[in-house]
């Protein structure tokens, strides 16, 4: 699966200084590798009688849909406020550049289905807390978290506990610094 990688581009200092963005639209633009990364994400919950997908927009709802249809699932969308039409339930977070607030209808997940939460990427795990306390107002039963990027230096893993979290690929601490020092190398004098 190490093959995705090369249709994650690097892109610095987006959308704030400081920040590494790891841009998935190369590998969007790619059916194979969109495959590969839809059906990556599913096979860890093939079996896990999952009953519906939630996931938070914009780009959790790439991959929410095609898995959703994979598993034979339910999509249940997760909105920025000012989206969804009737009641919800609400949930304000931090980014790992910013803060937002996110909503899910209240009669989006019955009492006691069985929810695989889904998402392109974990960073601090803001986003995915707040939809997990969000699936927990609604007192589903959370299967676990399925990523297609997890970044593991900021620590996100840990803020979902005690569910399962999933990924297809981790760019861990050798990745980050190996990154930070193409960056920051200046070009030499020319000879
Ligand atoms: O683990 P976290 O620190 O919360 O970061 C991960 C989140 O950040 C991105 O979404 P973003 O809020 O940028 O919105 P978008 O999907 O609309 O681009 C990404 O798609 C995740 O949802
Ligand atoms: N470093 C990053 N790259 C892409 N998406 C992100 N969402 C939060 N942090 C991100």
């Amino acid at each position: 699966m190490e093959s995705l990688r090369q249709y994650v581009r690097d892109i610095p200092d987006f959308p704030k200084p400081g920040i590494l963005f790891r841009d998935i639209t190369p590998m969007l633009a790619n059916p194979e590798a969109l495959t590969a990364a839809v059906d990556a994400m599913a096979v860890p919950f093939v079996d896990a009688g999952v009953e519906v997908i939630a996931a938070a927009e914009a780009r959790g709802f790439i991959f929410a849909a095609p898995l959703a249809m994979k598993l034979n699932a339910g999509f249940v969308p997760i909105r920025k406020p000012g989206k969804l039409p009737f009641d919800m339930h609400s949930f304000a977070y931090e980014l790992e550049y910013g803060t937002d607030e996110l909503q899910i209808h209240v009669d989006g997940v019955k009492k006691g289905q069985r929810v695989l939460l889904v998402d392109d990427l974990l960073a601090t795990g803001g986003t995915m807390e707040a939809c997990c306390r969000l699936l927990e107002k609604c007192d589903a039963e959370i299967v676990g978290c399925s990523f297609l990027i997890h970044l593991e230096v900021l620590g996100g893993a840990a803020r979902l506990s005690p569910y399962q979290v999933q990924s297809v690929l981790t760019y861990g601490q050798d990745d980050e610094e190996a990154e930070l020092s193409i960056q920051n190398r200046q070009p030499g004098p020319s000879v």
